[in-house]
């Protein structure tokens, strides 16, 4: 990364995005660059959320409690805590740990352990009710026609998850175990999100060889390389740069399968934001929300990326006197709240079984309190808890698109009202009636944005509307969960790719003499619509 002139860069939003562009900025940039992180609340971070409570300091994650090493967005990931010297504090879940091989749906009215392997999965096609019909679905996959491309509009070639399953398996497990495993990445509703956007890899596979089963077999082969999800020119030469740069760490993490840091997630947000305090080139500030960001040049500033969820960004950006947008589709899709609500027990054996946690679908009938799952936190890590050996900790995740669907307002319900529904929730699930020794309730407002159907097409005009827009080409470019992949690894390699591509388009600019080229961090939708025939 290189960059000429020195330049004053503003990053609106403080969540892992924000930082991470800020992160890259300050490492990427001559001496004299300027980089001013501006975040709206006094903590930085976002809902990466890690306390410690109690006299046995026990750790409750209320956000994000573990990260995938696996893909590019893992690799740069790791290749981030290398560099942040985090890697004495990583603690690695193999794939062979209950936490990592055993995940449960409750549906109707038990726990329903998914298959991990490949004679796990024949005995449950046979035996669990969340699986039914599963077998007649998938022999008929592979002659189930490849959905025709309507009005030969390929950038809004799309439909729901649901939509998608149920065509080409059937509405079974669309209702039930893809509603479940939608709430257990999305909390979100499974026949409003894109298949396109959300599972790229069930689409690319229909798009590119007709059948989910057939592309499946075909990548099983050795002799095939290609990557079913279109990778651009750049995430190659990334991936490529990476692995090299990383050898050694990539032999170490082959077997892990999910990790986090002996004091939780956080640690990750702290050891960023040590770094960016001591930079002569950086200034945090905290507390304010920025207004608008009109006018040619705003305070002095040069390019403003932003992080904040793009609705928030539309406030900023609208003229209040124009009637028509300045920039299309920032307000479209909506996001979830969850009620996140950690439980610690004092006994060791409380749950009736091991493994990562379970997952409600839809479908499951008495669900009052919207649950949308439990995490068995004390299986996967008990490291992080030194003080605390003989405990069971819990999280239980409610909410997610019920609220909006019930136009429930969370903002009217007193923490000791979710606490108590979440202990409804375990009693009647888990049999458990034992009063935790502590307990944390945290709303997550508006955490997990909705990638509802069309985003691709969306995201497509959004990025051709920055590039021509007279006051914003050139001078802002977006990141961040709500317009490309939501988890911490996606928000991490998406904020790299964006400060690599403006340093190059600067260099390019002031030393080769070519016309600079607008970077409006979406360039991937660029590479991507080619793909679909
Ligand atoms: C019950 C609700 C939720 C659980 N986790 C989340 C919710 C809403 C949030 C969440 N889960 C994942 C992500 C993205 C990646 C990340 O930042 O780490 C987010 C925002 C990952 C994830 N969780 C599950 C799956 C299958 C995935 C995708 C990839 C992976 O395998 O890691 C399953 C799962 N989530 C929850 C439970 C209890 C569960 C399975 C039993 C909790």
């Amino acid at each position: 990364m290189q960059s000429i002139q020195p330049k004053h860069y503003a990053v609106l939003g403080g969540g892992i995005s924000g930082l991470a562009a800020a992160w890259y900025l300050m490492r990427g940039t001559p001496p004299k660059t300027k980089i001013t992180l501006l975040e709206a609340t006094n903590r930085l971070g976002g809902w990466i959320q890690t306390t410690r409570v109690g006299e046995e300091q026990v750790l409750f994650e209320q956000g994000p409690r573990t990260l995938r090493p696996s893909g590019l967005s893992g690799l740069a990931t790791l290749d981030m805590i290398i560099q942040l010297k985090l890697t004495q504090s990583f603690l690695g879940i193999p794939f062979s740990h209950p936490a990592s091989k055993k995940r449960y749906i409750y549906y109707p009215n038990q726990l329903n352990e998914l298959p991990s392997s490949f004679f796990g999965t024949l005995t449950s096609l046979f035996t669990l009710p969340v699986l039914k019909g599963i077998i007649p679905g998938l022999l008929r996959e592979p002659f189930v026609p490849k959905r025709e491309l309507h009005n030969n509009d390929k950038d809004f070639d799309d439909e729901s998850i649901h939509s998608f399953v149920s065509r080409r398996i059937n509405s079974h497990i669309a209702d039930n175990m893809i509603s479940a495993l939608v709430h257990g990445i999305y909390a979100g509703d499974v026949t409003k999100l894109s298949v396109r956007s959300t599972f790229p890899l069930l689409y690319y596979s229909e798009r590119k060889y007709g059948s989910l089963l057939k592309a499946m077999l075909i990548k099983s082969s050795k002799k095939n390389n290609d990557s079913i999800i279109p990778i651009s020119h750049q995430d190659q030469i990334l991936q490529r740069t990476l692995v090299e740069q990383n050898k050694e760490l990539l032999e170490s993490v082959q077997r892990v399968s999910i990790y986090s840091f002996r004091d939780g997630v956080e640690e990750l947000v702290k050891a960023i934001e040590n770094e960016l305090v001591a930079s002569e080139k950086v200034e945090i500030i905290r507390g304010q929300a920025i207004q608008t960001i009109q006018g040619k040049r705003i305070n002095g500033i040069d390019h403003i990326i932003s992080t904040i969820p793009s609705s928030e960004l539309k406030k900023i950006v609208d003229n209040h006197h124009s009637k028509s947008p300045s920039l299309p589709h920032l307000d479209y899709n909506p996001a979830v709240t969850v009620a996140v609500v950690n439980l610690a027990y004092n006994r060791p054996e409380i749950l009736p079984v091991i493994g990562f946690g379970y997952l409600i679908p839809r479908t499951t009938p008495n669900n009052p309190n919207h649950g949308l799952g439990v995490v068995f936190d004390s299986c996967a890590m008990p490291e992080q808890d030194p003080k605390a050996a003989a405990i069971t900790k819990l999280t239980v995740m409610m909410g997610g698109h019920y609220y909006n669907d019930n136009n429930i307002d969370m903002g009217n319900i007193s923490d000791e009202e979710i606490l108590s529904q979440a202990q409804d929730l375990v009693q009647n699930h888990l049999n458990i009636t034992a009063a935790p020794i502590h307990a944390l309730v945290r709303l997550q407002k508006n955490c997990i944005p909705q990638y509802y159907v069309g985003h691709y097409g969306r995201m497509k005009q959004l990025h051709e509307a920055i590039k021509s827009n007279g006051r914003y080409a050139g001078k802002l470019s977006v990141t961040g969960a709500s317009y490309w992949g939501m988890s911490v690894n996606d928000c991490v390699l998406n904020a790299r790719k964006l400060v690599e591509n403006l340093l190059n388009s600067d260099f390019e600019d002031e030393k080769i003499g070519v016309t600079k080229k607008i970077i409006t961090g979406l360039e991937r939708v660029e590479e991507e619509g080619i793909h679909v025939n």
